[in-house]
């Protein structure tokens, strides 16, 4: 009689999505997979450990169904989609995507801010729809170098973002929950008072009760009407109603956008104005990045699942 077939020993590890395939072709050696909404009772009763990828909801309700579940991975840096009171609660640890897209999300935080300033988007649309030849050259638009930028969230991105605009000769300074004593930027307690000084606020910091809606009316009004919005965090850090008005009225210059309240809906507004860059949420996403982003979801869920420290846990 032939043998049965040896147990299969490798861990299960619940998924809130289906993976990319890059992603579960690299797992698949080292773990089993059960996608959550299709997964029968005693997945759900056996997985530690859940892993979400990309953006999906992950409510109270989701994470009540898995009894052993001891962690969350999360494959992006921003966990504003995960419930983490019901993380905290619970005890859960929750990993994120660490630093692997911080150089990716500064490199186009900068590039949202160069093409807001000198309006590359709308200088490339005057080109290709005749318009040079036919009206003459695009107005002129503004200087980047030398400009004031305020930097909201001074974590790996913001840091990023400001070693790069210093070797523009920017003048950095910063709002953050509190100051970095190792960074050489002043820091600036108050939002208001960093957008009063600033030519460009660069959000890059994450969504939470606290930052809701950080980008009020009263923040635009600071910044001004030569002043720009740059956003690689998350929409919610805006007031998006606020912003359209904003932008409407010129109490702001203008803004670049790569994120937006409710994604994937962009306001049919912004489509029109020539002082907004718009994209969609892809600041974070190279190839380069998600293999990064790869190696440090293997090497948390390796961490747990032999006992070792993780290695991007988040403080909840
Ligand atoms: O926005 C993308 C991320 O949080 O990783």
């Amino acid at each position: 009689m032939a043998a049965p077939p040896p147990a299969d020993e490798r861990p299960l590890v619940m998924l809130a999505q289906a993976l990319f395939p890059e992603f579960a072709a690299a797992l698949a050696g080292r773990y089993r997979f059960a996608l959550l909404a299709d997964a029968d009772a005693a997945a759900a009763d056996e997985a530690r450990a859940l892993l979400v990828g990309g953006l999906p909801r992950v409510t109270a309700q989701h994470l009540g169904v898995l009894p052993a579940l001891k962690l969350v991975a999360c494959t992006s840096v921003g966990v504003d989609h995960v419930d983490l009171d019901a993380c905290r609660s619970r005890g859960l640890s929750v990993t994120n995507a660490g630093a692997a897209f911080a150089a990716d999300s500064a490199d186009y935080a900068v590039g949202l801010l160069v093409a807001v300033l000198r309006r590359v988007a709308a200088a490339d649309v005057y080109v290709r729809s005749g318009r040079w030849a036919a009206d003459g050259d695009y107005p002129l638009t503004t200087k980047v170098s030398g400009k004031r930028v305020g930097i909201v969230g001074l974590g790996n991105i913001g840091s990023r973002v400001a070693r790069r605009l210093a070797a523009f000769g920017c003048a950095v300074s910063y709002h953050s929950r509190s100051p970095k004593p190792s960074a050489p930027y002043p820091f600036v307690p108050a939002l208001r008072d960093l957008a009063a000084g600033s030519d460009v606020l660069v959000l890059s910091c994450a969504l939470t009760d606290e930052t809701k809606h950080m980008v009020n009316r009263d923040v635009m009004e600071a910044l001004g009407k030569g002043g720009v919005l740059v956003n690689v965090g998350r929409g919610g850090l805006v007031d998006e109603p606020e912003l359209l008005r904003c932008l409407r009225q010129g109490v702001i210059g203008g803004a670049g956008l790569d994120v937006y309240e409710n994604e994937p809906a962009v306001p049919p507004e912004l489509l029109a104005m020539e002082n907004v860059v718009l994209s969609d949420h892809r600041a974070v996403l190279t190839p380069e990045s998600i293999g990064g982003v790869l190696e440090v979801v293997i090497a948390n869920l390796d961490a747990f699942f032999s006992g070792r420290p993780l290695v991007s846990p988040m403080e909840l």
